[in-house]
């Protein structure tokens, strides 16, 4: 039977350990180069991130420490390797698991996703020697005449002389269900222990090329893409009966709803400065004041409002004095002039994207 999980994904026998981890938030997102060999219609990356940068989750890296000090403050307990494919800069990709495995042990769990263009015995071997948990396979499959599919179909038999968990992950297009078949039987064959399939989402880079092909979004408030999720279902009743293989069906709400919302929450708890609320979702809600100049209003605010000193943070990196939100509704309603006042939420990332502001009256 597929079953529903309790993260709105769909699943056939159980779910590989690197998504046990990433559905409960326990999951860093380390991103180490957007070059990739392959050039898929649907790719999801945004212009700037197909280029050589590294990020460990919404962070930039540009040192080691950026990556250990990330997954500390989310508390992770494994880390998902990605990129573009994290084969085209090897060496890089085999220094942070190792880091990785060093600063938290070697029950840390990692997987990779890889295209398998460049899945070579030497290659795998390194990646094996550094750790990694769990390898996933994402091969050219829409496009199968193409020089590198055959490659990486090749490729991918190298995988099976390691003692790792070995699996496929693709997204689910609407009318590619012979191909996804395919893949499936050629997994169970090898004996593969799961496929993993993505219901099919635009971005912003994508989202003309998808609606040229065709496709079209389920509503005007997901980037999920029509028909995406029901086809995964389908594939997964078909596989349940004709392979042995595990299946998950990561729907785009499991992506929203779960997986960021719960990485959110534990970065929170670290981020979270006294005068800031966590939300249920995870963000952090506080009152800003906002003024020309912050020294001025600073005085003012201590002085002359007599607020607390140990209430107040002037962020001068964003322009504001930061503090808790009760404090910012009394002083919008009692400070006459030019000072704004706001009720803000942020994300707890390293770039605390603000995703609600409310003007105090
Ligand atoms: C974002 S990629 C990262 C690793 C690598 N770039 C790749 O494509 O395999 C991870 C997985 O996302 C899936 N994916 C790629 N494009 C997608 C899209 N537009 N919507 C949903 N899933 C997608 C693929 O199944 C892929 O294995
Ligand atoms: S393999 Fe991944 S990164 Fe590369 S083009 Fe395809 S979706 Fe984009």
């Amino acid at each position: 039977m597929v079953r529903e999980t309790p993260y709105f994904s769909y699943a056939v026998r159980e779910l590989p350990k690197g998504c046990q981890l990433c559905v409960r938030g326990e999951k860093l997102v380390l991103f180490t180069t957007g070059v990739c060999p392959r050039d898929c219609f649907y790719c999801p990356l945004s212009p700037w991130r197909r280029e050589d940068v590294v990020y460990a989750n919404e962070r930039p890296v540009k040192r080691v420490d950026d990556i250990i000090e990330e997954a500390s403050l989310q508390e992770a307990k494994g880390a998902g390797v990605t990129g573009g494919d994290p084969l085209a800069r090897l060496d890089r990709t085999v220094e942070y698991i190792k880091l990785l495995k060093e600063n938290f042990g070697e029950d840390f769990h990692v997987h990779l996703y890889t295209t398998g263009a460049l899945a070579t015995r030497k290659n795998l071997e390194k990646l094996y020697d550094a750790g990694l948990d769990e390898i996933r396979f994402h091969p050219d499959l829409f496009n199968p005449n193409s020089r590198l599919f055959k490659v990486e179909i090749e490729n991918m038999k190298n995988a099976f002389d390691f003692d790792w968990d070995v699996g496929g992950e693709i997204p689910s297009i609407p009318g590619q269900f012979e191909g996804m078949k395919w893949y499936a039987e050629f997994l169970d064959n090898l004996g593969a222990k799961f496929l993993n399939v993505n219901e099919l989402e635009f971005s912003e880079s994508t989202l003309k090329t998808l609606l040229d092909r065709g496709f079209q979004p389920v509503s005007d408030e997901s980037a999920a893409i029509k028909g995406s999720l029901e086809l995964g279902l389908k594939l997964l009743e078909w596989g349940e009966e004709n392979t042995s293989l595990s299946y998950h069906l990561c729907t785009a709400k499991l992506k929203d709803a779960v997986q960021l919302r719960n990485r959110l929450k534990r970065m929170a708890k670290k981020m979270a400065k006294p005068y800031m609320e966590i939300t249920e979702e995870g963000t952090l809600r506080f009152g800003i004041a906002e003024y020309g100049d912050l020294d001025e209003l600073y005085e003012f605010l201590v002085e002359e409002a007599e607020v607390p000193a140990e209430w107040l943070y002037v962020n001068r990196e964003k322009g504001r004095i930061e503090m808790p939100e009760e404090v910012a509704v009394e002083l919008a309603d009692a400070v006459e002039g030019d000072v704004k006042f706001f009720i803000v939420e942020e994300y707890p990332t390293w770039d605390g994207l603000e995703v609600e502001r409310i003007p105090l009256p």
